[in-house]
C-alpha cells in the first residue's frame, strides 16, 4: 500500500476526496482503519479503497500512514502502532496541536514523521496544507507526501512554529467561512431571495472574492474600495459590520483557536 489512513472521517474523506479526483494513487493502492465494521463499510461503498478493522494492519502495510483520528485518540493509536512501524515508513499528523517531538516522544524510537495541517475544502481540490517535517525526512520523502497533499490543493512547506497560526487561518476556517455564508443568505432569505439561490449568490460572492485577492494579487483593502461607491449601499453596510466589530470579532476568535490549538 502507498498510502495508508488510521481514521477515515470527515478530514481524511475530504483527503480522499481530492487525491482519487486526481488519480494521483489507485484505490488498490490506499488503505484505512476505522473504529467500526460498520463505518468501514462506508468508506468502501464511498471511496472503493481497501479497508481493515485492524489498525496495526493499516500500519504495517503503509508507505505512507496518516494519523487521521481525533487528537484525543492520538495517544492510544500511537500505543497500538508503534511496534508495528519503522523507520521505512513516513507517518503524517494532521491533528491540532501535536508537536513533531510530542510525536516523537510518544512513538519512542527513530521515525520519519511529517505534521501537517490540511482543510476540508481538500474534497474539491482547493484546500491548502500547512506542511514541516522532522529532521529524519530527506528532501524527497517529504515532497512524496506534498505530491499526495497537492492533490488535495495548495501546500506550503513552512516552519514548526507556524502550525497553531495554520489551524487558525486554515484548517478552521472553513467554518467560519461557512458561517459567514449562512448569515449572508439568512439576510437574503429575510429580503425575500428563495434560500437555495441565496446560498448560490453568498457562496459564489465569496468564491468570486477569494480569486480576485489570489489572481490579481492586489491588497484586500484596495478591492473592498473598489466596490465602496462614495455615498453607496457598500460603504453603508461597511460601516455597521465595523460598528458591530465585525474584523474585531474575526481576529479574537482566530486568536482563541490558536490558543486551543497550544493547548492540545
Ligand atoms: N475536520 C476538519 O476540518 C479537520 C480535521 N483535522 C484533524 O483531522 C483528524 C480527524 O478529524 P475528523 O476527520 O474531523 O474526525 P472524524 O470524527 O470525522 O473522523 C475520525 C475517524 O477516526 C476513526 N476512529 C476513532 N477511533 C478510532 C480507533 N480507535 N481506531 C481507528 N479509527 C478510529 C473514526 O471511526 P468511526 O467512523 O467508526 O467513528 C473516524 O473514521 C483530527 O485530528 C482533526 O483535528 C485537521 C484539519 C481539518
Ligand atoms: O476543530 C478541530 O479541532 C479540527 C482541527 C482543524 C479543523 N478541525
Amino acid at each position: 500500500m502507498k498510502l495508508g489512513f488510521i481514521g477515515c472521517g470527515n478530514m481524511a474523506g475530504a483527503m480522499l476526496g481530492g487525491i482519487l479526483k486526481e488519480e494521483l494513487l489507485k484505490k488498490d493502492e490506499i488503505i484505512a482503519s476505522t473504529s467500526s465494521a460498520k463505518s468501514l463499510q462506508r468508506v468502501r461503498e464511498c471511496f472503493g479503497i481497501c479497508t481493515a478493522l485492524s489498525n496495526r494492519e493499516v500500519a504495517e502495510k503503509s508507505e505512507i500512514l496518516v494519523l487521521a483520528v481525533k487528537p484525543q485518540y492520538y495517544e492510544e493509536i500511537i500505543e497500538e502502532i508503534r511496534e508495528c512501524i519503522s523507520d521505512s515508513q513516513i507517518v503524517v499528523s494532521i491533528a491540532p496541536g501535536k508537536s513533531l517531538d510530542w510525536l516523537e516522544e510518544r512513538f519512542g524510537k527513530p521515525l520519519k514523521l511529517v505534521r501537517c495541517m490540511p482543510n476540508t475544502p481538500a474534497l474539491v481540490g482547493e484546500g491548502i496544507t500547512g506542511v514541516c517535517r522532522n529532521r529524519r525526512v530527506e528532501d524527497g520523502e517529504l515532497e512524496q507526501v506534498c505530491r499526495i497533499l497537492r492533490s488535495c490543493g495548495e501546500t506550503e512547506v513552512l516552519s514548526e512554529h507556524l502550525m497553531d497560526v495554520v489551524v487558525s487561518v486554515s484548517g478552521s476556517s472553513p467554518a467560519y467561512v461557512f458561517l459567514f455564508i449562512e448569515a449572508m443568505a439568512d439576510a437574503a432569505v429575510a429580503d425575500g431571495m428563495p434560500r437555495a439561490q441565496a446560498y448560490k449568490f453568498a457562496s459564489q460572492a465569496i468564491l468570486g472574492s477569494a480569486r480576485m485577492v489570489l489572481e490579481t494579487g492586489r491588497h484586500p483593502g484596495e478591492l473592498k474600495d473598489m466596490v465602496c461607491s462614495p455615498g453607496g449601499t457598500t460603504i453603508e453596510a461597511v460601516r455597521v459590520l465595523e460598528e458591530k466589530g465585525f474584523r474585531s470579532a474575526v481576529i479574537e476568535a482566530m486568536k482563541a483557536c490558536v490558543r486551543k490549538a497550544k493547548g492540545m
